[in-house]
């Protein structure tokens, strides 16, 4: 194998980890001598080993004037294991490919320094691409301190999202549906309004034939106004309620004390204070399901890093039917936002098109 192969076999290793590693990066580690190939490691969890330590563990004695592949700089400093990087040289290899630097300043660079200081050849860059690709969120999130956000929308082929009497059930097919459920596994919370809450009554869990993490389910609710027994205030996943400063906070957590309400200092709540308020709390990745108004909101503050449509191919019709992003229209076309296709395919009968705002 070539060491683009090795570098590919690595990121395929990280990227089967996405949503599972949070708040860390989904990283892949392979290491190579004469070769073979003597250790494949990916960090599974939180807390739990480096990619690195896996990979390194099962090569044992032979990794000694070998190579390793991973796809972020190996970390310096000290969390559940060692210092990758003081492992690396401890299994004394040769080489060592990184396919991307860390992207937290504070550690950026230390990992190659130390190793190039122990007298080890690094290259940096093989891969870079993908691995970027891979930890967008975590990156993203990284730099900001506010979580990556992606709008999820299913609509008809003219772009509604209900009839006029709110009927949504269903627009997109099964496929299209369980695609999304894939969409809440990987991600750290869900967001919804309180209008969905109300007109859908949504769990807003991962329901996957192979199981699944539920994410955060968020609420923006301004006056704490959804019914009592609506079914995201059950106890199977966890619920946020983000409410404005007007809403009763007492009476509401009287009722559904194991809910926590987020109260904020605006009568109104604003997505920028509630994307803040998310990173505070460490949300890395949000997913926002709607409705139409929310999805207005979050466009016309142009506070969103992706947006992921399921259309079908249906037309319903109506000027009064829901359109797929609410809120008031901007006078000219000019003020639309203007994004870039990243992918389009076709799940079951339906198309799922990824776009994303023009890199600013
Ligand atoms: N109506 C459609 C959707 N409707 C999405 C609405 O947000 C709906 O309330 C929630 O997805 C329901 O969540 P839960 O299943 O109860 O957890 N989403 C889709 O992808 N296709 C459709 O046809």
């Amino acid at each position: 194998m070539t060491k683009e192969e090795y570098m590919a076999l690595a990121l395929s290793v990280a990227e089967s980890t996405i949503g599972q590693t949070s708040p860390n990066p989904s990283v892949g580690a392979v290491v190579v001598k004469g070769g073979r190939i003597i250790g494949i490691g990916s960090h599974l969890q939180a807390g739990k080993e480096h990619a690195e330590v896996h990979a390194l563990a099962q090569a044992g004695e032979g990794a000694e004037g070998g190579e390793i592949y991973v796809t972020l700089e190996p970390c310096v400093h000290f969390g559940k294991t060692p210092p990758c990087a003081d492992l690396i040289i401890k299994h004394k290899l040769k080489k060592v490919y990184i396919a991307c630097l860390d992207p937290n300043p504070a550690v950026a660079g230390k990992g190659v320094a130390k190793l190039e200081q122990a007298g080890i050849e690094v290259e940096i860059g093989l891969g870079e691409a993908r691995a970027l690709e891979l930890n967008r969120k975590f990156f993203y999130f990284m730099k900001t301190r506010r979580p990556y956000v992606t709008l999820k929308a299913a609509m008809t082929l003219d772009g509604k999202t209900a009839t006029s009497s709110g009927d949504s059930k269903w627009i997109t097919s099964e496929e299209a549906r369980l695609d999304v459920h894939k969409e809440r596994d990987i991600h750290d919370a869900i967001l919804v309004g309180s209008q969905t809450v109300i007109k859908d009554n949504p769990q807003l869990t991962t329901r996957l034939p192979q199981g699944g993490k539920n994410p955060i389910r968020i609420i923006l609710d301004t006056n704490l106004s959804i019914h009592d027994d609506a079914r995201i205030l059950d106890q199977v996943a966890s619920t946020w309620i983000i409410c404005g400063n007007k809403a009763d906070v007492e009476t509401f957590s009287s009722n559904h004390p194991h809910i926590e309400v987020m109260q904020l200092p605006a009568d109104k709540i604003r997505i920028s204070d509630v994307l803040d308020v998310l990173g505070e709390k460490g949300v890395q990745s949000l997913y926002v399901e709607g409705g139409s108004t929310i999805h207005g909101a979050f466009v016309r503050e142009q506070l969103f890093q992706e947006c992921h449509w399921y259309i079908a191919p249906k037309l319903l019709g109506g000027a009064n039917a829901i359109t797929a992003v609410g809120g008031e229209s901007p006078l000219f076309m000019n003020d639309a936002s203007s994004l870039t296709f990243t992918s389009v395919e076709q799940i079951g009968p339906d198309i799922k098109v990824v776009a994303r705002p023009k890199e600013a």
